[in-house]
């Protein structure tokens, strides 16, 4: 039983979970952000141990800083191109196990690496848990050329299935527009409760420009939920 509620206390239990899914000689995708760092930080420390031999793919450079910190060995996708397992966390989680991601910027390489993979886990803490995707605003990567014209035919896209359509370019820690790890930009868009997710993924891959979006359906395999009475966990039947 947990003794606090508090979310990164549940973020670390959800990662320690997911550690129970890893076998040595597995080839696993790293996620990014603050749940997904509590994984790596804690296989590190088995890797360390010497209890596991695994290979891991970072979702992005922070990942990877810090997978190297703990010890983690490094591959590449190029070197690795098939994995048998990613960990990640995400921004909401419905319970037909579709995701919204993305809110580190991370998507792209995040979407990558879990297609890449026979297995995505996803760890979070209760928050994250969903009726119906959408509160948390979609994020959107589009590449720099035309992105303002990209933007305006995000809108028609959105207004074409009967969705709302503000949206804004994520601005970075400093002066000027967040860049991704690929050099691209986000615009994140306040959509509200998403009726239905497959639709808005077809029309937004359809939009020149897009690189990639922040909903992942049909990847995830498994959410493990951690809250303050323990931990859920949703399979996909
Ligand atoms: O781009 C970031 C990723 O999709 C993260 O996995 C997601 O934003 C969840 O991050 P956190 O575990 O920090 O809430």
């Amino acid at each position: 039983m947990v003794t606090t509620s508090s979310p990164d206390a549940l973020k670390r239990l959800a990662a320690e979970r997911a550690l129970d899914f890893v076998d040595s000689g597995m080839r696993l995708g790293l996620g990014s952000g603050s749940t997904a760092a509590h994984f790596v930080a804690a296989l590190g420390a088995k890797v360390r141990a010497g209890g596991l031999d695994v290979v891991g793919v970072p979702t992005s450079e922070s990942t990877r800083r810090l997978a190297v910190e703990h010890g983690v060995p490094l591959t590449t996708l190029e070197e690795t191109p098939e994995l048998d397992l990613t960990v990640d966390g995400a921004d909401e989680v419905d319970g037909r196990l579709r995701l919204i991601k993305g809110g580190g910027g991370a998507l792209l390489r995040e979407k990558i690496v879990a297609a890449s993979s026979g297995r995505m886990i996803v760890i979070a803490d209760r928050s994250k848990r969903v009726a119906r995707l959408g509160r948390f605003p979609l994020p959107v990567e589009v590449v720099p050329f035309g992105h303002p014209s990209t933007a305006v035919r995000i809108a028609r896209a959105l207004a074409g299935i009967g969705l709302p359509t503000a949206m804004r370019l994520r601005q970075g820690s400093g002066d000027g527009p967040y860049r991704t790890d690929g050099g691209n930009l986000i615009y994140d868009c306040d959509l509200g409760e998403i009726p239905d997710p497959e639709t808005l993924d077809a029309a937004l891959s359809a939009v020149p420009g897009v690189v990639e979006h922040g909903l992942f359906i049909g990847l995830c395999a498994c959410a493990i939920i951690a809250g303050p009475d323990g931990i859920e966990l949703l399979e996909r039947g």
